[in-house]
């Protein structure tokens, strides 16, 4: 059975002059078993997911280990080929297009990773680890392309001779410099960062910070930036969203981190240890553990955990639901939980 559609629509749509509009976006993995590779179950890592975002705008993604946070941010670059629903880009629909199409139009769209070992070639040097997304998309003679990389890498704070280096000679937080350049060397409209910082030390990722607020500022560059980090998607976003179980629980606007409305956002940032005199949260209501993917409950994917689930709450999938302007949450308990 398909399911239902969670979103009220009129509210998302409301959201005119969007950069990104994100539309029931789904992915799952196929579970198969046997040599025949027989699909008996699949992983609902993304389920429905909605938003949308302004030129300039930045949207924290947050929500615990295995809630859907990678998935969702690969998946909406089609780094991993969603299951279903629409990504518009600046007007142009992104799963339509085709592979030759798609790789020119990732100019608009870059992914910044967590791993900055990991995302960067050792055998390259970084003249060419820049050159090449460059070549691909802006190409342009040779003298051009190293005043481009020097320029980029001035950007992120890099001498411009650190382009005839390899990735080995950097730092951890000078090489997540490097990837930062590498995606922002094409001039994307659009970025996803996902967990740009968790594999820093901490007494450089505050410097790392900064450098996405300036570059965020001086570009214009819309962000979904995925953290576990509740204290750094405070200070660098403009809205944040809370995936639980691969759904949309709550967007709100950062200020409103003071007056979560989901049982899910109240519990998330109850365990966030940052104080927070301005509101009494619920205390930890996670009942277990995070159920399976593969199996999630009916109803509200939360019921099984919140303190506040009713024998209604197994019956529908909450609708996402503006609940003060800019505001949405999926919870049908909201007007007695207020
Ligand atoms: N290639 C894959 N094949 C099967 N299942 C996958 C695959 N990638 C992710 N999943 C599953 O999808 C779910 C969501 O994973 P995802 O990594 O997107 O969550 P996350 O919120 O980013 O977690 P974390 O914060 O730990 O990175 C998890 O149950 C995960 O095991």
């Amino acid at each position: 059975m398909s399911p239902q559609p969670s979103v009220n629509t009129a509210a998302v749509a409301a959201d005119s002059g969007a950069l990104v509009q994100i539309s029931g976006l789904q992915k799952h993995f196929p579970i198969v078993r046997g040599l025949m590779g027989r699909e008996v179950g699949r992983v609902r890592a993304v389920e429905d997911l909605t938003f949308s975002l302004k030129a300039g705008e930045v949207l924290g993604l947050v929500g615990e280990s295995g809630s859907g946070k990678t998935t969702a941010g690969r998946s909406l670059l089609r780094l991993v080929e969603p299951t279903g629903g629409s990504i518009r880009f600046d007007g142009t629909e992104v799963t339509a297009l085709d592979t030759g199409a798609m790789r020119r139009f990732r100019r608009h769209m870059q992914m910044i990773f967590q791993d900055p070992y990991a995302s960067l070639n050792p055998r390259k040097r970084v003249r060419s680890i820049l050159g090449t997304a460059i070549d691909l998309h802006l190409p342009c003679s040779r003298s051009e392309r190293d005043d481009r990389i020097a320029a980029i890498l001035e950007k992120v704070g890099l001498p411009a001779d650190a382009m005839n280096r390899f990735p080995h000679e950097f730092s951890g937080g000078q090489r997540q410099r490097i990837g930062i350049a590498r995606a922002l060397s094409v001039e994307p409209r659009f970025v996803v960062a996902d967990e740009p910082v968790s594999a820093l030390d901490v007494s450089v990722q505050a410097q790392v910070i900064n450098l996405l607020q300036d570059l965020r500022r001086d570009m214009n560059l819309a962000m979904l930036f995925i953290s576990h980090d509740l204290s750094v998607v405070r200070y660098l976003s403009d809205r944040v969203m809370v995936m639980y179980l691969g759904r949309v629980m709550e967007i709100l606007p950062v200020a409103s981190l003071t007056r979560p409305r989901h049982p899910y956002t109240r519990a998330l940032l109850s365990a966030s240890p940052e104080p927070d005199p301005d509101h009494k949260r619920d205390r930890i209501l996670l009942k277990s553990d995070l159920p399976s993917p593969a199996n999630p409950p009916s109803g509200c994917v939360f019921r099984t955990r919140c303190l506040h689930a009713t024998a209604a709450c197994a019956a529908a999938i909450p609708v996402l639901t503006e609940v003060a302007p800019g505001h949405l949450a999926a919870c049908d308990r909201l007007t007695e939980l207020a």
